[in-house]
C-alpha cells in the first residue's frame, strides 16, 4: 500500500437502508426514515451539511438503493451520489469503496482514508469528524467514534411465555459503543470487507484481519436514528443548532 504518498480523506454515507425500526404510525411507512422530515429538511441533508462542512475532507459519496432519485434535487458541489446500495449495510459500503476508487470519477486511491458514516446519524458535529481525522491520521489502523457504556449492561433469555429475562448481568468497565464515522485506509477496508461481509460496523471487518482500531470518545448527541421517538429528539436537538447559527443545512440546501 503507498503510505509514502499524502493520503486524502474522503466521506463515504451508506443511505440504503429501509428504517424498518422507525416505522409507528404517525409516520410514512413508505419513507425511509433517512428522507423524512426532521426540522424542516430531510433527515440526510443534516447530516450531509456537517460532511460538506467538514475540513479537510476531499469529498463526499453516499450511497443509495439502485433507483433511488430522491437526492439528485439537492445535488451540490462536494457531494457525489452512488446508486451502489445493497442488501446489508456492509454490502452498501463495500459498493461505496469500489466506486470511490472507480466509477464515481472522484479519483480516491487505495491509500486514501474513508470515514464511513451512517447517513442516519444526522447529529455528527463538523468538529467531531475532524476530531476524529487529527486523532486517527497517524495511526496505523484506524479508529472511531465511539462512547463509554454508561449503563448496566444485561444478557436477556426468553422464557416459557415469551417474556424476556436477565439471564446474566455483563461486565461494563470495558465496554464501549460504536459510533460513526469509523475511518480506515479504503484499500484496507475493502480487503476486510470483501473477506468478512457479515458485520454491522467497518471497525469490525478490521478487527478481523487482527487488528485493533482506535477508540476516540465521542458524544451522546451523535445518536443513530433508529425508533420512532428518535426523530423527536433529533428534532428538537436540530432545531436549537439551527437557532444559534450552528448548522449549515439551510446556507448549502436552500
Ligand atoms: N442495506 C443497507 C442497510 C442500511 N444502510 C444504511 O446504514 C445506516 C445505518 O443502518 P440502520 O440504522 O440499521 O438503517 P436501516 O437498515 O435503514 O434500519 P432498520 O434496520 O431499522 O431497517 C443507515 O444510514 C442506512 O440507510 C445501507 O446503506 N444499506
Ligand atoms: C455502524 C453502527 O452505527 C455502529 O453502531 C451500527 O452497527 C449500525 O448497525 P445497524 O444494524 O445498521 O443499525
Amino acid at each position: 500500500m503507498r503510505q509514502d504518498v499524502v493520503a486524502r480523506f474522503w466521506a463515504f454515507l451508506p443511505c440504503a437502508g429501509v428504517g424498518a425500526r422507525a416505522v409507528d404510525a404517525n409516520r410514512p411507512a413508505h419513507v425511509p426514515k433517512q428522507y423524512q422530515d426532521v426540522a424542516g429538511w430531510p433527515l440526510v441533508l443534516h447530516t450531509l451539511a456537517a460532511f460538506i462542512a467538514a475540513k479537510p475532507l476531499s469529498g463526499v459519496l453516499v450511497g443509495v438503493s439502485p433507483g433511488d432519485d430522491f437526492l439528485q434535487r439537492y445535488q451540490r458541489p462536494g457531494f457525489a451520489i452512488s446508486p451502489c446500495g445493497g442488501p446489508s449495510r456492509a454490502d452498501t459500503v463495500a459498493g461505496g469503496l469500489r466506486s470511490l476508487l472507480g466509477d464515481s470519477g472522484l479519483g480516491a486511491q487505495p491509500h486514501d482514508w474513508v470515514l464511513v458514516h451512517d447517513a442516519a446519524r444526522c447529529l455528527i458535529k463538523p468538529s467531531q469528524i475532524e476530531q476524529l481525522m487529527q486523532e486517527c491520521a497517524a495511526d496505523e489502523v484506524g479508529g472511531l467514534l465511539a462512547l463509554p457504556l454508561p449503563d448496566t449492561l444485561k444478557a436477556a433469555a426468553t422464557d416459557a411465555h415469551g417474556q424476556s429475562r436477565v439471564s446474566s448481568t455483563l461486565p461494563r468497565v470495558d465496554k464501549w459503543l460504536a459510533q460513526t464515522p469509523q475511518m480506515f485506509r479504503i484499500g484496507a477496508l475493502l480487503e476486510a470487507l470483501e473477506r468478512c461481509n457479515d458485520v454491522t460496523d467497518e471497525a469490525s471487518a478490521i478487527e478481523a484481519l487482527g487488528l485493533q482500531p482506535r477508540l476516540v470518545p465521542g458524544s451522546s448527541f451523535n445518536f443513530k436514528v433508529t425508533f420512532p421517538d428518535d426523530f423527536a429528539l433529533a428534532e428538537a436537538l436540530l432545531l436549537q443548532r439551527m437557532a444559534s447559527g450552528d448548522s449549515q443545512v439551510a446556507a448549502l440546501f436552500e
